[in-house]
């Protein structure tokens, strides 16, 4: 479904925004990048749209070179990219059923389908409002319900549920989650847990690379340690023989046993300081294997991948 072979892109020629990719996604996945700002995740989500050209390497989209056959790709995809904005002026069901008929539908399949999107997303009560007079959240859902509507066998989403309230998120999670098995979708986001909900495969990036890939358990044990402890309040380190990393004004400290993770909380205590113990998640995970986002000092041994 897509093949990507060293995509590489820099912008100015000088820094590379994304390095060396190399991907391949079967059809009916749901596969989520992942990782902090600049990481690369929206630069390689517009190359494989076909919006934007890579300075080196090869792609195939549903079995065509994307690179040099464009145009056969782009009826094929759906894709919401990160600063869309609905135009202000139509109401969430002119903008899905304008999309649908202009991507080929029949007049009664395009509202079918436009109804039915909606419904998921919870936006049938405002099909007829202006998209002016609707909220941030609800222009949002809009796009996507246009995306879900189009049935496409590839559907790209830049980070689909940014500014969404937690019951919307919930309802696009419901509506990507039918989609599985149907279409492949590509998606960006920030929201750990909706790569954990919504994800066969996750790519955790940064710096323009794909630092790991895999299932959510395999990532889970790309890392080791069960638990992690959060350890507030102490000067400097005190965890030898243990993998941690700092984040900010904690350290997360990455243990096999509650005795390890209580040995570490009554030292901690001993010297004034506060620890909290839990069972290890993928954000420690993509913390953990990017070293800590906003870590401002060395962290402690990487295990092996
Ligand atoms: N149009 C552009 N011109 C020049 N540099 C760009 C452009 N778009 C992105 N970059 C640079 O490429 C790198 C990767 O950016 P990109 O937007 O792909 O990251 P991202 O992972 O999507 O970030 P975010 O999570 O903030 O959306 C960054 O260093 C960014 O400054």
């Amino acid at each position: 479904m897509i093949k990507a072979e060293g995509l590489g892109k820099t912008y100015d020629g000088v820094k590379w925004a994304l390095r060396n990719i190399d991907l391949s996604v079967n059809r009916g996945k749901v596969v989520t990048l992942l990782g902090p700002n600049g990481a690369g995740k929206t630069t390689l989500v517009r190359i494989l749209t076909t919006e934007l050209e890579p300075t080196t390497g090869k792609l195939t989209i549903l079995g065509e070179d994307a690179l040099r056959n464009p145009e056969r790709v782009r009826p094929r995809i759906a894709s919401i990219p990160q600063e869309a904005k609905p135009i202000y002026f139509v109401t969430p069901y002119e903008l899905v059923f304008s999309y649908l008929v202009f991507r080929g539908f029949s007049i009664n399949d395009a509202k079918v389908e436009a109804r039915r999107a909606l419904e998921e997303l919870d936006l049938w009560n405002v099909r007829n409002k202006i998209m002016n007079n609707l909220s941030g959240g609800y222009k949002r859902r809009a796009l996507v319900a246009m995306a879900l509507a189009s049935n496409a066998e590839l559907v790209f989403m830049d980070e689909p549920t940014t500014g969404l309230d937690v019951f919307s998120r919930r309802s696009v999670w419901d509506a990507l989650a039918r989609l599985k098995g149907n279409s492949t979708v590509i998606l960006t986001t920030h929201y750990i847990e909706e790569a954990e909900f919504l994800s066969d495969e996750v790519f955790i990036m940064n710096n323009g690379v794909v630092v790991s890939r895999g299932t959510v358990s395999e990532l889970l044990n790309k890392v080791n340690g069960e638990y992690v402890v959060e350890v507030y309040g102490i000067s400097k380190p005190i965890f030898e023989g243990y993998s941690y990393v700092k984040l900010n004004n904690r350290y997360l400290v990455y243990v096999d046993t509650s005795e390890d993770s209580s040995l570490i909380a009554s030292e901690c205590a001993r010297m004034g300081g506060k620890a909290l113990m839990r069972r290890k998640t993928l954000e420690d995970v993509v913390i953990r294997l990017i070293g800590g986002w906003y870590e401002d000092e060395s962290s402690g041994d990487l295990d092996s991948d």
